[in-house]
């Protein structure tokens, strides 16, 4: 008589993207580095503009980052502005990365109608995708509902979004911080539709967070925009080439920064490099700033 085999067990489901960003902030702190390889950095540290020098730009960040921050961004514009040959490179990066055991936040600030959206949605939250990341920052600005296919799929793959909401550029203000019939701002509808989604199931941070500059988050509480709701991660770039400081976040964030906020800072720490010893100064020096 043949025995059945037994089935085998159903693969764990990884921890949503909120849990996944909790541990590593426990972990590392709340400084996430901005892989922005500015055409003026690539010549500061003496590389070519080309997807060599991007490839030798991302081995040198990656190094100095593993095992120190939990976190990183790249923000692809960067990697796109190389064609076929700088977006292979950013494939690497966050293949790479992820190995490592870093999250990665692809900064592609993605927004389309919904049935294009759900196609960035793809490309960029599919496990196993060239482009397969943690988490991408999406633009609500054709309407919130457009981001539906992309809430779907971070939901899917366990992946997470950061909502455009309070951004960091002045620019920002004129739409953002406009007011509908009853009074309230663009930015305060997003954050209250995003929290509505945020899901904090598992443990500390829901997995659809908002983008609030550290330029810009004291205007949150001047505007009654609340960001304290369904534990929203609140991603803030704007730290230190932008001009803010770990004042400015401590004040503008109030009793969120200490659970819910992850600081983005790109040129601060890469105008260290491409010296190994002054990147990890940089990065520990920010880490402390910020903690
Ligand atoms: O509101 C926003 C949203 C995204 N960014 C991006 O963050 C980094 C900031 O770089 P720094 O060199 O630290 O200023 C960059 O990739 C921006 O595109 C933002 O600045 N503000």
């Amino acid at each position: 008589m043949t025995l059945p085999t037994p089935a085998a067990a159903p693969p764990a489901d990884p921890p949503s993207f909120g849990t996944r960003l909790a541990g590593a902030m426990q972990a590392h702190g709340r400084l996430c580095v901005g892989v922005d390889p500015h055409p003026q950095i690539l010549r500061d540290w003496g590389l070519t503009q080309d997807a060599a020098g991007l490839r030798e730009f991302c081995a040198r960040v990656l190094d100095a980052c593993a095992g120190r921050v939990g976190v990183i961004k790249p923000q692809v514009a960067f990697f796109e502005r190389f064609g076929v040959a700088g977006m292979q490179v950013l494939s690497e990066l966050q293949q790479q990365a992820r190995a490592a055991g870093l999250l990665v936040i692809a900064d592609a600030k993605r927004g389309d109608i919904g049935s294009t959206m759900a196609g960035y949605a793809e490309a960029w939250l599919s496990p196993g995708g060239d482009f397969a990341a943690d988490a991408l920052t999406v633009s609500p600005y054709l309407g919130f509902g457009s981001l539906q296919p992309a809430l779907q799929a971070a939901e899917q793959h366990h992946a997470g979004l950061f909502v455009l909401a309070l951004t960091s550029n002045p620019e920002g203000q004129q739409v953002q911080l406009a007011t509908d019939a009853e009074g309230v701002t663009v930015a305060g509808r997003i954050a209250a539709a995003v929290a509505a989604r945020s899901t904090t199931a598992e443990a500390g941070l829901g997995s659809i967070g908002l983008v609030v500059g550290a330029t810009t988050a004291g205007l949150a509480a001047a505007h009654g925009i609340d960001l304290s709701a369904g534990r929203m991660p609140l991603l803030a770039p704007g730290y230190g080439a932008q001009g803010a400081g770990a004042d400015d976040l401590r004040r503008g964030f109030g009793p969120s920064y200490s659970s819910q906020v992850l600081v983005n800072s790109s040129r601060g720490i890469l105008a260290a490099g491409p010296d190994a010893e002054s990147l990890t100064r940089a990065i520990e020096g920010t880490l402390e700033d910020l903690r």
